[in-house]
């Protein structure tokens, strides 16, 4: 639906060139809710940028509906990004319009009939439940309700694909929850593939499924929300993570675990199904091992539960032995950690 292969964007400035993009290359699939996660500075606007042809790419290629965006003609290029609509973190609406004129502006432009309009404008403003609204001017809505009318209007020529440029990033978290649900609920009865932006790791884990993960024009992580979230590689990914899932105990309250002799600490994660087995109590009865738990969190990713554990074991040497042989019968992914 949307691939960028080795694509690179560079800003030239007066006397020095700024590399906003750096061989950055992977697909969004139909129907996906692709996040793009990363710092400020990051190149995420520039990459989101685009796709809409809002920035033109220095070398590589950008494909939207199986040509480079850059191939088609003026007149191809124009419904194409029909077929693209875009909100923003400041909503971008025209204050000087009614609610109504806003969500309509794209359709009137097209010179398309009033009882058209009209139909296809009540129809959204309904959907994003703000039917009693058309007459209003934006600057008396709340921030959430401006965003919904954004939202409208992005939808009124019917696009496959959303763009959004941290549509979130304005609002409080109440208001922030109820339009992920609607980019959720557009996604799903609508089919529109989303691709965001963002630099909160929460929008990710509400309501993506797949993830890139940015820094200094890179793309330096990638895959489904699950994978990165449960198995981050690189630092920057790991600090996201831990914005919003706490895998281990804090350095703070490690320092009022006592050492003890004899003692094994280990840390487990477990996932889907694995949250169902009676593991400590296997290990306690099976194995003779006696069992502290020094931490433990569940999350709960894109519907799956996902589990840290930090467990002190004590026993005998071949007790331990067992247990371990016992956690890799199941699959569970462990290790000793230091006290
Ligand atoms: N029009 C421009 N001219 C020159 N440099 C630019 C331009 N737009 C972006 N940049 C630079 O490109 C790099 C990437 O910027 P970009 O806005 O894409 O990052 P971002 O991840 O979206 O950050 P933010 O969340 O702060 O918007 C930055 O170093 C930025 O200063």
């Amino acid at each position: 639906m949307i691939e960028f292969k080795n694509v690179n964007k560079i800003f030239q400035q007066k006397n020095s060139e700024i590399q906003a993009l750096e061989d950055v290359s992977f697909k969004v699939e139909e129907q996906d809710i692709f996040g793009v996660i990363g710092y400020s500075g990051a190149g995420k606007s520039t990459l989101i940028r685009l796709v809409n042809v809002l920035e033109e790419k220095t070398s590589g290629e950008v494909i939207v509906n199986g040509h480079d965006i850059n191939q088609y003609s003026k007149k191809e290029l124009q419904s194409v990004k029909k077929n693209i609509g875009m909100i923003f973190q400041h909503f971008n609406l025209l204050n000087s319009k009614t609610v109504f004129n806003n969500v309509a502006m794209p359709l009137i432009l097209q010179g398309i009939s009033k009882n058209k309009i009209k139909a296809k404008v009540d129809e959204l403003l309904a959907f994003v439940g703000l039917e009693d609204k058309g007459k209003q001017y934006p600057n008396e809505l709340s921030g959430g309700q401006k965003q919904r009318v954004a939202i409208a209007r992005a939808l009124v020529t019917d696009p496959e694909i959303l763009l959004c440029d941290e549509a979130t990033s304005a609002l409080d978290p109440a208001t922030t929850d109820s339009i992920l649900k609607l980019l959720k609920r557009i996604n799903e009865q609508f089919g529109v593939t989303i691709l965001l932006i963002t630099h909160e790791m929460s929008v990710i884990q509400k309501i993506c499924n797949k993830v890139a993960v940015m820094e200094n024009g890179k793309v330096i992580e990638i895959g489904p929300v699950l994978d990165v979230f449960s198995h981050p590689e690189t630092a920057t990914a790991k600090n996201f993570v831990s914005t919003v899932i706490t895998t281990d105990i804090s350095p703070n309250l490690r320092k009022l675990i006592p050492e003890e002799q004899n003692a094994t600490d280990i840390k487990l994660y477990i996932d889907g199904e694995q949250v169902t087995q009676s593991i400590i109590n296997d290990l306690i009865t099976k194995y003779q091992v006696q069992i502290n738990v020094l931490f433990a969190s569940m999350s709960d990713i894109q519907g799956t539960p996902v589990g840290y554990l930090t467990l002190r074991l004590k026993g005998e040497q071949q007790a331990i032995q067992n247990s371990y042989q016992y956690l890799n019968e199941l699959n569970i992914e462990f290790e000793e950690v230091d006290a």
